[in-house]
């Protein structure tokens, strides 16, 4: 897409640091996602990819810097962080979904017990999610009843049940039998061209190619590198990126 990043900044982390004891894992990052952009983070392993998008909703405390949400600072813990969290959605690399309840009521079960919103009304908006992400006919199955695919698909559509105004996916497509992963890109895919303000961690690069607004390359912890895609898969700047590009692509 490479459209430049159109409206005001929704997500900003301000010179965030992160250590795991003596490992500096999020070094002095700072940066910003505008409402409707699709960024997408990619680096080596343990370069804290995964450890940066889960500080954008607490589930990863930071020692230093700040991060704002929707204007808002976000606090440590409390009723104000439960409701800042309860609007950005997470989707992680292992589904989670809860194996006891139906697909549907995975879907619906956070909008009624902590949006308090009706059953009929969560059912409805449940089911038209299900359908969204291509298995409305799944909704009374249980999820050992569904592929890897299907099941990442639901938790796409549990966490847009409560309506966030943001979305997280942390290696979405990573434990996933190769057949699966295009279903999943898809469904992301059809988010982010729907305007879905969202952060991305993610080792396909035809993703990042296709539907990021722009790419934020890390390495030890730092954010070496942000561009928009097709710079930087053409024209990386620093032999960090260099040396990864030329890795990942020869594979
Ligand atoms: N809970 C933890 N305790 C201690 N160290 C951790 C913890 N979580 C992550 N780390 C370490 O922090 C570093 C960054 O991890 P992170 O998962 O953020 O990297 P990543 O870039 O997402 O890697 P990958 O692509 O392999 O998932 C790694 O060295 C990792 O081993």
């Amino acid at each position: 897409m490479d459209a430049v990043a159109t409206g005001e900044p929704l997500i900003v982390l301000d010179s965030v640091n992160k250590w795991f004891g003596p490992l500096h894992v999020l070094d002095d990052v700072s940066v910003s996602v505008n409402r409707g952009e699709v960024v997408v983070v990619i680096g080596p392993s343990g370069s804290g990819k995964s450890t940066l998008c889960r500080t954008i909703n607490r589930l990863e405390p930071i020692n230093s810097g700040t991060i704002t949400f929707d204007g808002q600072t976000l606090p440590a813990e409390g009723k104000a962080l439960a409701k800042l969290r309860s609007e950005v959605g997470m989707v992680f690399q292992s589904f989670n979904l809860f194996a006891h309840k139906t697909i549907l009521e995975n879907v619906t079960l956070g909008p009624v017990k902590v949006r308090k919103e009706k059953a009929s009304v969560a059912r409805e908006r449940g089911l038209a999610l299900l359908d969204r992400v291509g298995i409305a006919n799944q909704a009374d199955k249980y999820p050992a009843q569904l592929s890897g695919g299907q099941q990442q698909r639901v938790a796409i559509a549990r966490a847009l049940a409560m309506q966030p105004k943001a979305m997280l996916f942390d290696e979405p497509t990573s434990a996933l039998d190769p057949e699966m992963v295009g279903e999943v890109l898809d469904v992301m895919t059809s988010l982010a061209r729907d305007g879905m303000t969202m952060v991305v961690v993610t080792h396909e690069m035809g993703f990042a190619r296709h539907a990021a607004n722009r790419v934020i390359f890390m390495a030890d912890g730092k954010l070496v590198e942000e561009a928009t895609p097709s710079d930087f898969f053409a024209n990386p700047q620093t032999e960090r990126a260099k040396d990864f590009l030329s890795k990942i692509l020869t594979h």
